[in-house]
């Protein structure tokens, strides 16, 4: 166990993606090298097993997914694993970012700057959100992340001098110490569009969400200053969650804010001249929201809502202790008492947005209503968000996307407007919007991926971008024909042929057999640590905190502190019970299937419905779904959309998504995503699809269509043999009797619908083959 410490601290610094070699810490840290050991090959490991395990990681790395890749690396770093750190983050190397935009001068970039861009702080996040989000357990970037807001770096440091983005000046690396903020202060009012565009579970609310914060910082703090004269009396209460939001506040603004506005930047006072930015001159007024995000959902809101919240200082957590420490909100230095509202559905539109709301959420149905109401004031909006955005952009009318985008002479906007319009499905059809010149202004717009960012061509280059059969590593620019639904190549699909409407009864053998493999497996487990003691747990609590008091002033150079806290609180070990989420085609499918699947289950597993006529109400679902009080979830994929479930195991649907392939990969999309550590190491998430004999071609079909692998997995058959007691028997015949034949006999095969719009060459599974020489 010696050698754990020196892991640690080296996993650390690989967390600060090289920002210092390992062979400088040595040489500035003697003492502290001197007193652990070399690496060793762990408890009661040899030094062969460490080279088989290292070996066969390695074998498995390249079919692994961005999503997957990015989820060990985290683990292996929480786990003080530097070799499979390492590994990890060369083959993250390899892939991100390798076909990124380089500005014409690019080629002098030194290394300095290539690592700089991959921090948040290298990106230009703001520094009290940088704190914020380390706090929170977002220490780095994902490479979609930092590709988006490259994207926005890249536009801010256009010249706009008739070159064109291609002749900018460099990325953010090159920008020198200005903020986001600053940056955008320096240009001329300005409509930019940044379309993000990755597979699902990738981190693309951030993606968005960190640029954004960021750009309206120092508006958000001018807002604060303003608000302290009719200070309102709000807090971070407790209470019911999904109220806190809609209540939506982060910490209270009493007494603080000066502070907070002059405060503004890391290392210098910003002057209150300074936070009147061009991008927010709200003036005194601070009635209208300045940013509006739109989802297709209520329930996709309502996440969004909850996390923009906690960015903003508030808190989610239900226990004092899990309030404590980082995430305390006496530590967040970011503006107070920051409202998001939301009007998501009919009772929040009646009551319209609470007055003086910074941050608006709602779906395309309630949008007019906020226009129409003066709720929002699109003219004074400077930031315009369409999550899930092809869903939700065909939700909208032209009539109102006009009145959402339009720029014209009456009601000229005074500063920049930054649009993102982000999914996993969104397609070249972007191109039909009748307010794209808004939106995607030519010159001025990007695509992200999670692998690189790049310029949309001009429309006159468009044609010969796209006969360039773009995009390669080495493009400098895209066009929207370049986006494609994004499936995690690292999800595992299965298909399970049933005859005779069994459907049920084959889900729920799978079901306890899941169940009862994790009790052996657990079991075993603990069976294994008993036979150790736990000494070497003591052993890792000790080391870490000498290391700690050792490392002071590397923690404070390198911001590492969350390496060694989720270090000290991940239990990487610990196996997790299964989670899953059951797919039903529609609402009374599902609704039929509650009481027979909570039977057959035996109690064993708790069950949800996340059904919106349904039950209770889908928001108090998803959050015990969240919380581990409910291990299976049973849902309809329209409600699904975006939706992050942490430590889902595995996904089951029991039908095949008619109309629309897109729907599969939402669905499946619910595993496989980044933070979930219920996949198999180097199998991804796992997606199981229990059909009818008659439907196999079918799903041949999609499969073919979304470009994925997947295997034929046999039913189970009876749980039940000669040596089975009497229970079992029982039970047994329980489940054949009241299981078999509940599906809905009569309904229809399913007609998906490949429209020309997605047709083949629109899909991809992450662009993840591209090679770079990116350092993360
Ligand atoms: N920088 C980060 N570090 C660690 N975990 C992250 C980071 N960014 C996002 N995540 C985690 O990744 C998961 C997926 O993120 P998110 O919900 O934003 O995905 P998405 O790309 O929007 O997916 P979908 O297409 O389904 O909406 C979340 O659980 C989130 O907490």
């Amino acid at each position: 166990m010696v050698g754990l410490g020196t892991k640690v601290i080296v996993a650390a610094i690989a967390a600060t993606r090289e920002v210092h070699s390992w062979s400088s810490v040595a040489r500035r840290h003697p003492a502290m090298i001197r007193s652990f050991a070399p690496l060793s090959a762990g408890a009661g490991a040899g030094a062969g097993d460490d080279d088989d395990d290292d070996d066969e990681l390695r074998r498995q790395l390249p079919s692994m997914g961005l999503n997957e890749l990015q989820t060990q690396f985290r683990l292996a770093i929480s786990r003080e694993d530097m070799d499979a750190a390492m590994m990890y983050r060369d083959e993250l190397a390899e892939r991100v970012s390798s076909g990124a935009y380089r500005a014409s001068d690019a080629a002098d970039e030194d290394a300095h700057s290539k690592r700089r861009r991959l921090s948040w702080g290298g990106l230009g996040t703001a520094p009290w959100l940088i704190e914020r989000l380390q706090a929170l357990d977002y220490p780095l970037p994902t490479t979609i992340q930092i590709n988006a807001f490259e994207a926005v770096n890249a536009i801010l440091l256009n010249d706009d001098d008739g070159g064109g983005l291609t002749s900018s000046r460099g990325i953010a690396g090159n920008a020198g110490d200005d903020t986001l903020e600053e940056r955008l202060r320096s240009q001329l009012p300005q409509n930019m569009g940044v379309v993000i565009s990755g597979s699902t579970g990738s981190g693309k609310t951030l993606a968005y969400l960190v640029p954004t914060l960021s750009t309206l910082s120092q508006t958000l703090f001018t807002r604060q200053r303003i608000r302290i004269k009719d200070e309102e009396d709000v807090d971070d209460l407790m209470g019911d969650l999904i109220d806190r939001v809609m209540v939506q506040t982060s910490p209270s603004v009493r007494g603080q804010g000066y502070d907070q506005v002059v405060g503004g930047r890391r290392g210098g006072v910003a002057s209150a001249t300074a936070a009147l930015s061009s991008l927010g001159k709200s003036g005194t007024d601070i009635k209208s929201p300045v940013a509006l995000i739109v989802v297709p959902t209520r329930e996709l809101g309502v996440q969004i809502a909850l996390l923009l919240f906690e960015l903003v200082g508030g808190n989610t957590k239900k226990t004092a202790l899990e309030r404590s420490g980082r995430k305390n909100m006496f530590r967040y230095k970011g503006p107070k008492g920051v409202k998001i509202g939301c009007v998501l559905d009919e009772q929040m539109s009646m009551e319209g947005l609470k007055l003086q709301t910074d941050i608006a959420i709602t779906t395309p149905k309630y949008l007019s209503k906020l226009i129409d109401e003066n709720d929002v004031d699109p003219s004074k909006l400077r930031v315009v968000i369409f999550d899930e955005a092809d869903l939700g952009l065909e939700q909208t009318s032209d009539e109102n996307l006009k009145l959402l985008f339009d720029n014209n002479e009456a009601k000229r906007r005074m500063f920049s407007r930054l649009s993102f319009l982000v999914g996993a499905s969104v397609t070249a059809s972007l191109g039909n919007l009748a307010v794209k010149a808004e939106i995607l202004p030519e010159g001025k717009s990007f695509i992200a991926t999670a692998t690189r960012f790049a310029p949309i061509a001009k429309e006159d280059e468009q044609q010969s971008v796209a006969d360039a059969k773009l995009p390669s590593p080495e493009d400098s620019m895209a066009t929207l024909k370049d986006l494609r639904l994004c499936l995690d190549p690292g999800l595992r699909h299965e298909r399970v042929l049933v005859s005779d409407n069994s459907g049920l009864l084959c889900l729920a053998r799978m079901l306890r057999k899941e169940l009862r493999e994790y009790e052996i497996a657990n079991a075993t487990l603990a069976a294994n640590a008993d036979s150790r003691g736990d000494s070497d747990v003591d052993d890792l609590m000790k080391q870490l905190a000498v290391l700690r008091e050792d490392t002071k002033d590397l923690e404070e150079d390198f911001g590492i502190d969350s390496v060694f806290d989720s270090a000290k609180t991940n239990s990487i070990n610990a196996l997790q019970r299964p989670r899953v989420v059951v797919f039903f085609p529609d609402e009374d499918e599902a609704r039929d299937a509650i009481f027979l699947l909570r039977d057959a289950l035996w109690g064993e597993h708790r069950l949800g419905v996340l059904l919106p006529k349904t039950g209770e109400n889908p928001l108090t679902i998803m959050e015990a779904f969240k919380y581990g009080d409910i291990s299976v979830l049973l849902a309809t994929p329209n409600s699904i959309r975006g939706l992050d479930f942490p430590a889902l195991t595995h996904v089951y649907t029991l039908f095949l998504p008619a109309n629309d392939p897109r729907e599969y990969l939402h669905l499946a999309g619910r595993v496989g995503r980044i933070g979930q550590q219920g996949s198999v190491r180097g199998q991804g998430g796992r997606v199981t699809t229990i059909l009818d004999r008659k439907e196999a071609s079918q799903f041949d079909r999609l499969a073919e269509f979304l470009g994925f692998d997947f295997n034929d997995v046999a039913p189970l058959q009876a749980e039940v043999t000669n040596e089975s007691n009497v229970e079992d028997m029982r039970r047994y015949l329980e489940d054949t009797i009241t299981l078999l034949g509940t599906a809905d006999a009569s309904r229809d095969e399913p007609i998906i619908n490949y429209s020309d719009e997605l047709d083949e060459s629109e899909v991809t599974e992450e662009e993840d083959d591209e090679e770079g020489d990116t350092t993360l």
